[in-house]
């Protein structure tokens, strides 16, 4: 179990990136979902001991992690939002390499290390190949081989299907739920999918804050009889928004489908949808844009 207790970071340039975060987040599949800018890489850093936070306390089954930090990284995964650098080396030598930094000593260890690795994430066929010349899913599962060296048991995933096509994103994805039943795996998002059909919790994460917490089956079923529909045309958009709390639009056949939040029924031509997580996550965004004098009436 990893436990934030009141974690705040302000960068030096007084950019409140957490604001007083609490989280539990037990064994398995973890969704830290938000948009850009909610302060995830932020949370993401700091649980894996890059950063310190300026307040709170943070520890992994009993372990301080703040305390120490050297205990952790012994136990962690990550698998940064931004790699970095892709070398001219293959995937096996830099596996290799990647596994000495991580005190696997013995060549006989890492041999069988590295092979089983790049079996685990279907790179067994390119191993020899240069990791300059993968494709973005190839790369993501790298990134996930070298997460993995040390049988860690804590993993983090920061935005990692960003970018991916649809059958790398699904690769990845299973990859990762084949991973996370044992221990506990992070996985930071902006892509409602990627948590929906993976993390039975999650968090939603905005302007620092956590604004909601739990099973996402659970927030689906609180949001039941407030979510709401109708095809309008898109010339009446901008009425309907002044009118009602729109929560996402989407384009259909030439049409505009609303999604609005309301927890009374507003007739009007709408119709009750069993919401999705999708209706979860943006009806969230929209109570936290909503000003707070719209909240108090
Ligand atoms: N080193 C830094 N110095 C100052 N401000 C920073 C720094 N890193 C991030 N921030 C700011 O902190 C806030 C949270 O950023 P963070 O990168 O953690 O968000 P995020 O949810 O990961 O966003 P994204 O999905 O865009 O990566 C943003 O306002 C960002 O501009």
């Amino acid at each position: 179990m990893l436990e934030l207790q009141n974690v705040t970071h302000v960068y030096s340039n007084g950019t409140r990136a957490l604001d007083d975060v609490t989280l539990s987040i037990p064994k398995g599949m973890y969704g830290l979902l938000g948009p850009n800018g909610a302060g995830k890489s932020t949370l993401m850093r700091t649980v894996a001991t890059l950063q310190t936070p300026t307040s709170g306390s943070i520890s992994f089954d009993g372990l301080d992690i703040l305390d120490q930090p050297e205990e952790l990284r012994k136990r962690l995964g990550y698998l940064p939002q931004d790699f970095g650098v892709y070398p001219r080396v293959s995937a096996y030598d830099m596996l290799d390499h990647m596994a000495v930094l991580k005190g696997v000593a013995s060549s006989k260890d890492r041999k069988d290390t590295v092979e089983t690795l790049l079996d685990q994430v279907n790179l067994w066929d390119v191993r020899k190949k240069a990791i300059a010349g993968f494709s973005g899913g190839m790369r993501q599962r790298f990134g996930i081989a070298q997460a993995l060296i040390g049988n860690p048991d804590l993993i983090i995933v920061d935005e990692p299907t960003a970018g991916l096509d649809p059958e790398e994103r699904n690769r990845f994805l299973n990859l990762l739920a084949e991973i996370g039943e044992n221990v506990v795996v992070i996985l930071s998002t902006h892509i409602v999918e990627d948590v929906a059909d993976l993390c039975p919790r999650m968090a939603v994460i905005v302007e620092g804050s956590i604004k909601l917490e739990g099973a996402p089956k659970e927030l689906i079923e609180r949001s039941r009889g407030s979510i709401w529909a109708k095809t309008i045309a898109r010339a009446e958009l901008d009425a309907y928004r002044e009118k009602y709390e729109v929560i996402s639009t989407r384009l259909f056949a030439g049409n505009t489908i609303v999604h609005i939040q309301s927890d009374k029924d507003p007739t009007d031509g709408f119709a009750a949808v069993d919401g999705g997580l999708e209706d979860v996550y943006f009806s969230t965004l929209s109570a936290t844009r909503r000003p707070v004098s719209a909240e108090a009436a």
